[in-house]
């Protein structure tokens, strides 16, 4: 088997990559077609989770042609643990045509990594111990999560068929798991979305569907998939395949959320910090310049400076009332390309960067489509590396990480792990 990943953001993408290379698969992560070289699964990152869905199907289509082409023949479609998208979403589009394009009437909808606290039952999404529209993602700024419910999500995004397969089914093995697939596949449905407490449904779940062509998900499920394949092809573990090295760097937090919040809290009294004006972004032409000047001002400090945009709900809220409609958040994105840009000009090579979203616009602005994958942080962050070993960059999903994740991550330079 090879494995082609088809991933809706960079973070997302770094997250699955760091778990099929610690479940064993020699795994490349890149952004457009490139050489691959020898491996088990490829990863490729695009920026599709918030963009209109025909773009992103043509995108999702377009890397699903590269993947084949590089000899994949198993696909996985990956997006968000907490199933980001709007009624006018992406992911319903975008697996439905993936499954057409690949010809399969069925395929699964398993958004549940538990190693992150995001679990599935009777099909309800839960975070922690809350509902998905109960938890913090209520108030995300571009994709605000206020249903919970898997399949009404994906009801309000396409005319695919839904179905069920509850938590008793599962937790009864893999033969009863694939009894309920035939049944369901029996009636039409399109979609089987699974619930998920903890990681031995996933196995169950990877064991029962391995002649899937396709799956959906978070990437919880590429643990169970490794456990399958590393059986099946008598495989044993995976060295990270490079040492992170201290060069001059910068952490850039683009995310609002929760765990975010409690990171920049917790680095801000650590490191020299700085966070961004929002008036400035929309209205100084020389603000990039003047951020990255402060930058390199604080690089002969032990930790790397950061710059953050990050903010409470209040002081979103607060925000939305002064800017209306004016569109701050892409003012923000283009602030850090240009403040990226500017970094890059003048020797910094380490992006540590939190936000899924700004993650895609640091690396595209750093022009890296192709990357190894290093030692895992923490569960679903991964250091990565250039291929050309020139930028080495965390891409971190707003949510994921421990609280002293920022220095954690610096902790790990020279092999210390
Ligand atoms: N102070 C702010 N005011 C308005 N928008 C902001 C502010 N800070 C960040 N944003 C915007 O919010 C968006 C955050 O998206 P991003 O994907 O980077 O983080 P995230 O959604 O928390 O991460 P993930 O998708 O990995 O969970 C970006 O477009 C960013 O520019
Ligand atoms: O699945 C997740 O929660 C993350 O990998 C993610 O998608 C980051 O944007």
């Amino acid at each position: 088997m090879r494995l082609g990943v088809i991933a809706d953001d960079f973070t997302g993408a770094v997250d699955i990559a760091g778990f099929l290379v610690a479940g064993g698969m020699r795994t490349v992560m890149c952004s457009r077609a490139v050489q691959t070289g020898d491996c088990d699964a490829i990863v490729m990152s695009l920026k599709i989770r918030s963009i209109p869905k025909e773009q992103a199907v043509e995108q999702a289509l377009a890397a699903l042609a590269f993947l084949k082409e590089c000899g994949c023949d198993r696909f996985y479609y990956k997006y968000c643990s907490t199933f980001d998208s709007t009624a006018e979403g992406n992911i319903g589009p975008v697996s439905d045509a993936l499954r057409q394009a690949l010809h399969c009437s069925a395929t699964l909808i398993c958004p549940a990594l538990p190693v992150n606290k995001r679990t599935v039952f009777h099909g309800y999404l839960f975070v922690n111990d809350e509902l998905l529209s109960d938890s913090p993602m209520r108030h995300h700024p571009l994709n605000p999560m206020h249903d919970s419910k898997l399949a009404r999500i994906l009801s309000s995004q396409s005319p695919a068929k839904n179905g069920h397969i509850y938590h008793d089914v599962i937790k009864r093995g893999s033969d009863a798991v694939r009894q309920a697939i035939d049944g369901l596949k029996d009636e039409g449905v399109n979609n089987i979305i699974v619930d998920v407490v903890d990681d031995e449904d996933l196995a169950c779940i990877a064991e029962a569907t391995q002649d899937f062509t396709l799956v959906t998900g978070g990437s919880g499920l590429a643990q169970g998939i490794t456990e399958v394949w590393r059986r099946t092809e008598k495989r044993g573990g995976n060295e990270a395949a490079f040492v992170v090295e201290k060069r001059k760097a910068v952490v850039i937090a683009g995310s609002c959320s929760a765990m975010m919040q409690k990171q920049v809290a917790y680095y801000k009294k650590l490191a020299p910090s700085l966070s961004i004006d929002e008036q400035a972004c929309l209205d100084d032409p020389e603000y990039g310049k003047n951020i990255a000047t402060w930058v390199l001002d604080h690089q002969d400090q032990d930790l790397a400076p950061l710059v953050y945009a990050t903010r409470s709900p209040i002081e979103l809220e607060e925000n939305r009332k002064k800017f209306g409609d004016v569109d701050v958040s892409s003012a923000i994105e283009h602030l850090f390309a240009r403040l990226t840009a500017l970094l890059a000009e003048k020797g910094v090579q380490t992006f540590i960067v939190g936000g899924g979203e700004t993650s895609g616009v640091v690396a595209t602005t750093l022009g890296v489509d192709a990357y190894r994958i290093g030692a895992q942080i923490d569960p679903g962050v991964s250091w990565v590396r250039s291929l050309d070993g020139t930028y080495q960059l965390v891409l971190k999903s707003g949510n994921f990480g421990s609280e002293q994740f920022l220095l954690k991550a610096q902790e790990m330079y020279d092999g210390n792990t």
